[in-house]
């Protein structure tokens, strides 16, 4: 499976999801939304010090079942007390067992700011994200032209949400800075073959202004990987595997945040 089998996946959902609800019906739902009460995630990635996004995720492509309980309100929950600036929730079924129904519920029962973690292709996926409670989306830059990253970023901003530009290369680096945009993410997972490079985002991290605040992003496991990270000048960690298998969540986030 590769990212390809991915986004071929993703655009034949959407094309069911579209035939059920139109797009007109989203914008409706959107439209009648009351305002957002949750803090602004720019705002608090601006913020001195290392924030922390921590991920509820059950399942994905590299690893197959993450964990076999996932009671996921209670892992956000849990998340949320434990300090976390934001929760990142996977809504792709087919490979990460995720939902938008997980999406809804989560973010209508914590009080910070959600991400919709899944492979935006199309507006149709970002009013879904805003309908469906989100604060943040996704956008990477491997499977997006430049014209995409710059309508997609501005439609999501336009919806009252901020987009995490994503970026594993080099040039993609220069690409998401290109599109304009004002989060970017750096992976140390390679989507092409899902190998783990930590040091991936520590040697990208310096083509990034600091007026742009930038996310590492996967395979962070311990407390050491996390000094690193801050010791290079990251606003933030998104942190998915190693917090849904810890029986420790909350001390461990404490720990993250103490860095
Ligand atoms: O997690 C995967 O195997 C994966 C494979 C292909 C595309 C994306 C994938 N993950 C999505 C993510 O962005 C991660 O869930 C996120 O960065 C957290 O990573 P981790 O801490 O390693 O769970």
């Amino acid at each position: 499976m590769i990212l390809d089998d991915l986004v071929a996946a993703t655009r034949i959902r959407l094309a069911r999801r579209q035939q059920h609800q139109s797009l007109t019906e989203l914008k409706r739902i959107v439209a009648h939304q009351p305002p957002t009460t949750k803090s602004d995630f720019l705002t608090t990635l601006k913020q001195p010090g290392l924030q922390v996004i921590a991920e509820v995720k059950k399942a994905s492509p590299s690893k197959g079942t993450i964990v076999a309980d996932f009671p996921y309100m209670a892992i956000a929950q849990a998340y949320e007390q434990a300090g976390v600036d934001a929760i990142s929730v996977l809504t792709e079924p087919d490979y990460f067992n995720g939902h938008l129904r997980y999406l809804k519920t989560i973010s209508q029962q914590v009080s910070v700011p959600t991400l919709r973690k899944d492979f935006t292709i199309d507006p149709y996926m970002i009013y879904e994200a805003k309908a469906n409670g989100a604060s943040i989306i996704l956008l990477i830059v491997a499977i997006l032209t430049d014209q995409q990253l710059r309508t997609f970023r501005q439609l999501a901003e336009d919806l009252g949400m901020q987009a995490i530009v994503e970026a594993y290369t080099a040039e993609e680096v220069t690409r998401a800075l290109q599109s304009g945009a004002k989060i970017i993410g750096i992976n140390n997972r390679n989507l092409k073959n899902f190998q783990v490079d930590f040091t991936n985002s520590l040697k990208l991290r310096a083509m990034v202004p600091d007026s742009i605040p930038v996310i590492a992003e996967s395979g962070i496991q311990t407390q050491q990987d996390v000094e690193k990270l801050a010791a290079a000048g990251f606003n933030a960690v998104l942190i998915g595997e190693t917090l849904m298998r810890s029986k420790h969540k909350r001390e461990l986030i404490t720990a993250f945040r103490g860095i």
